[in-house]
């Protein structure tokens, strides 16, 4: 995983390509197929939740259905990174423009998250967390699943470091009931000696030329190479999968602008990713003549709806009561 490691922030990891074109078609598919019930609108997008109902009292499981448990059990497997079996999906869907205000996850999670991107491009922002920082009501729903009775801890304005999804103390009971299967994952079965190729450029920062491709974009970007360690942005690629923990999840607010365009500024880590085939499809290129082969974008248009399944480990997991079937 070192190899993917990108920005000085601790620690974030960009994987390109994480699943094919085919299985991202698939994905966009079975998530298009799930009953419209399964749909939360929120304000500005709307989303899916699979494993269960987060609460802080603990999570009431529900089975994951086949199509998601792949990506689960891929993840697990390729980036070995969580110590439990992942057994919750939220699924966030933005149409052009819209977003996610700067939040954090919150303890109700094991501290690792992974998020694959679907769809269109997108930047994903991490600022400082400040105490002082204005409570967004918005948050508290993009991660523990609106519409399910939260406690009002959740959305209680004078909850302490405002942002934050603190719907509990942090919990420690293991999850139960969600094996993994280490094959068959439609994720697991994704490409990876292409993406160690530019995994390694993006982590090292040199390619084959010697020449700093870090520098090469800055140059082209019309940087001056100023990049603060704590301000870090990604931009998230369809198919690409962001991980992220300790200071990055802990310390740090991330967030989506609601914007039509997203900037590829200084704070960019993994400039690389623009230059991998497919940074935008023939049909989004050809509303921006502007965009040559060979010169970069300096923003990313929000051209087409963006799909991301954020997938974690609910730290406490109840018995289930019944199922209704
Ligand atoms: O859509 C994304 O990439 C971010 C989603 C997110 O931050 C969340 O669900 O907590
Ligand atoms: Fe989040």
């Amino acid at each position: 995983m070192e190899n993917f490691k990108v920005g000085e922030l601790p620690s974030v990891y960009y994987i390109p390509d994480f699943v094919t074109a085919e299985q991202e078609r698939k994905l966009i598919d079975q998530i298009h197929a799930a009953p419209r019930t399964k749909w939360r609108e929120l304000k500005g997008r709307r989303l899916q939740y699979w494993g269960g109902m987060v609460h802080e009292k603990g999570m009431i499981p529900e089975p994951v259905p086949k199509w998601l448990e792949g990506v689960l059990t891929g993840i697990a497997a390729k980036t070995d990174m969580f110590p439990s079996p992942l057994n919750h999906v939220l699924i966030n869907e933005y149409l052009p423009g819209q977003g996610i205000m700067p939040h954090q996850d919150g303890p109700m999670y094991y501290p690792v998250v992974a998020i694959l991107s679907l769809g269109s491009p997108a930047v994903m922002r991490f600022t400082p967390r400040k105490s002082s920082s204005p409570h967004h009501p918005d948050d508290s729903q993009a991660t523990t699943e609106p519409g399910t009775n939260l406690s009002s801890a959740v959305d209680s304005p004078s909850h302490s470091s405002s942002q934050e999804h603190t719907a509990a103390n942090a919990l420690a009971s293991e999850a139960s009931g969600l094996s993994g299967h280490s094959d068959s994952s439609a994720a697991a079965q994704a490409s990876c000696q292409e993406t160690g190729q530019t995994a390694n450029v993006m982590q090292n920062g040199t390619a084959d030329s010697g020449k700093s491709v870090f520098s090469k974009f800055e140059d082209q970007l019309g940087f001056t190479g100023a990049r603060k360690p704590s301000h870090c942005s990604v931009v998230l690629m369809p198919r690409s999968l962001l991980i992220f923990k300790d200071e990055a999840y802990t310390d740090h607010l991330h967030g989506i602008d609601e914007s039509m365009e997203h900037e590829i500024d200084e704070t960019v880590v993994n400039l690389p990713a623009l230059e991998i085939p497919g940074f935008l499809d023939v049909e989004q290129r050809s509303f921006l003549p502007s965009l040559g082969g060979e010169s970069l974008p300096q923003t990313v248009p929000r051209l087409g709806p963006r799909l991301s399944l954020t997938c974690r480990h609910v730290l406490k997991v109840r018995k289930a009561m019944f199922r209704i079937r």
